[in-house]
């Protein structure tokens, strides 16, 4: 029996498995942790489920399935995640199948915030072996303030969105880059001019689940949900309604646009929130193939 272990199940998840219990159909069950510490509580660990089952061909073979619940928002952004195996081989094919018509041109990820573009951006960079930059850290390192909110604070919108614009230009001048744009640099054509020399891809996220995220990490770090009265949900969703209302049409100006409501219903999953990073990337992917076939 051949087994293909993708390089994202780390031997360290393998090692480190809490508990491993031998199920009656003769499958294994185990909990493995991410990360060096042991977490206190279970949310934190991953389950693995090893089980023999029928191929195409009615030949035995082993297969792996992987889930994990409630994964703190930090250990997502951090790309660290021990991640399905079958979605993780279909990112890594799909990557291989894709790069000869890339020819090393930028992806830049749009969108509004909260839309996935740091954590699934982290993601595709890694996959296709390619350098990854969020433009707030970059505009933060150049006005050498500590935060976006920060500088919208001393020295106000326009100024930051001047120097975003000048970390795009700067950007589109490289190559094999996969880069995070904040969700308003839709709204300068100037920025659009610079982005166009690479590939630009929208994540389409409802608002109901942008909202949701957003209130779990809160709103400091996003200047543009500040004031408004309420619970952190209705405030950013509030919020997030009208600067969408103002910005739609500016994000369909990318070459592809990656819908969750769409990946939700090929996969079958009730819920968008359910769609794991590594599931969105692979549509990025597949969006990107079919606007460079068109
Ligand atoms: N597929 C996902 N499922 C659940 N939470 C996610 C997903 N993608 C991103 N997040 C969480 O949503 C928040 C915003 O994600 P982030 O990648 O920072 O978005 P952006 O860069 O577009 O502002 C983060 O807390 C992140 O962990
Ligand atoms: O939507 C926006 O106008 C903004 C989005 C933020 O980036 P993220 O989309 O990465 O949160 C950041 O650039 C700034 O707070 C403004």
């Amino acid at each position: 029996m051949e087994v293909k272990v993708s390089q994202s199940l780390q031997w360290s998840t393998w090692k480190n498995s809490e508990n491993i219990m031998r199920k009656p159909s003769n499958s294994l069950h185990f909990t493995g942790r991410y990360g060096g510490k042991p977490p206190r509580d279970n949310q934190r660990f991953v389950s693995y489920h090893l089980g023999y089952g029928k191929g195409l061909n009615g030949q035995r073979m082993l297969k792996i399935s992987c889930s994990s619940q409630n994964v703190p928002a930090s250990v997502l952004q951090s790309g660290s995640v021990p991640t399905c195996f079958d979605e993780a081989v279909i990112l890594k094919k799909k990557s291989e199948d894709i790069e000869p018509y890339l020819d090393g041109c930028c992806i830049y990820l749009v969108g509004m915030m909260g839309s996935g573009k740091t954590t699934v951006g982290r993601i595709l960079s890694e996959t296709l072996d390619y350098s990854f930059f969020d433009c707030d850290t970059l505009i933060e390192r150049a006005v050498g303030a500590t935060t976006v909110a920060e500088i919208f604070k001393l020295h106000g919108e326009s100024f930051f969105r001047e120097n975003e614009t000048e970390v795009i230009r700067k950007l589109s001048s490289m190559k094999r880059l996969v880069v995070s744009t904040g969700g308003g640099a839709v709204v300068r054509p100037i920025n659009w001019k610079y982005m166009h020399r690479g590939i630009s891809v929208w994540l389409d996220v409802p608002l109901e689940a942008l909202a949701r995220r957003i209130a779990e990490v809160g709103t400091d770090s996003r200047p543009l949900l500040h004031g408004e009265p309420g619970d952190a949900y209705t405030k950013a969703f509030k919020r997030l309604s009208a600067l969408l209302e103002e910005r739609g049409e500016a994000y369909a100006n990318a070459n592809a646009r990656v819908s969750l409501e769409n990946i939700a219903v090929k996969l079958g999953c009730e819920d968008v929130c359910n769609l794991t990073p590594t599931a969105i990337a692979i549509e990025v992917l597949v969006q990107i193939e079919n606007f460079l076939k068109k």
